[in-house]
């Protein structure tokens, strides 16, 4: 199975989850690949924010997404920081620059994940979720949830997928707690594997 994670993330805890994410689902037996949207100022603001510039490399680094990281995927996930409630423009740009494959049906069937991080709200980042999972729905996609785990204790997750809290200015990074998290994500998405 081919998961394509396609991020945007300006402060780097995106990446951190996205990379983690990655070697979760390589060490189950997944073909997963990182990809990143459009940013095109986001040097401009690294040499301004220590926090911005400590993952700039390694975010530059990655593929910029296209239609062609859509088609070629089993499992799309997406993964981008709340902004207002929603997920960044930059995020948002590339979506909408897929507009004519839900009208082509050409992703139907396939799955998607989704995950985000947010400043202090669980619920603002559900909200982000949600406007990411429209995404896949208007593209007929099949949505795996986070659910319910009550064996992971206190992680106060939403069931549409992962929400990261940064807290203020980057002070809590995701956390092994998180690891919990994203670790219960990979073993359903190993039950959907074949
Ligand atoms: C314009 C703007 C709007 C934001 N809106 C929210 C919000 O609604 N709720 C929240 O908890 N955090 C909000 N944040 C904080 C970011 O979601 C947070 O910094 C996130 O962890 C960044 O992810 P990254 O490190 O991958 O870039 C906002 C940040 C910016 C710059």
């Amino acid at each position: 199975m081919r998961c394509n994670i396609i991020i945007h993330s300006v402060s780097g805890n995106i990446y951190i989850i996205a990379s983690y994410l990655q070697d979760k689902l390589i060490e189950a037996g997944i073909d997963a690949r990182l990809y990143r949207v459009e940013d095109s100022d986001l040097h401009i603001l690294a040499a301004k924010k220590d926090s911005v510039n400590q993952y700039l490399e390694d975010i530059l680094e990655l593929s910029v997404a296209n239609e062609e990281t859509l088609e070629k995927a089993d499992m799309i996930i997406l993964g981008a920081p709340t902004r207002f409630g929603g997920m960044t423009a930059e995020m948002k740009a590339f979506l909408d620059s897929t507009y004519d494959m839900c009208e082509t049906r050409s992703l139907e069937g396939r799955l998607f994940g989704c995950f985000t991080s947010c400043a202090h709200s669980i619920c603002e980042g559900s909200h982000a979720l949600d406007s990411m999972l429209y995404w896949a729905q208007n593209m007929a996609l099949l949505h795996i949830p986070y659910g319910v785990h009550p064996e992971v204790r206190l992680s106060n997750q939403p069931v549409a997928g992962i929400v990261h809290l940064e807290g203020r200015d980057n002070e809590i990074r995701p956390s092994d707690k998180l690891g919990d998290v994203i670790n219960k994500y990979v073993e359903s998405i190993i039950r959907y594997k074949n």
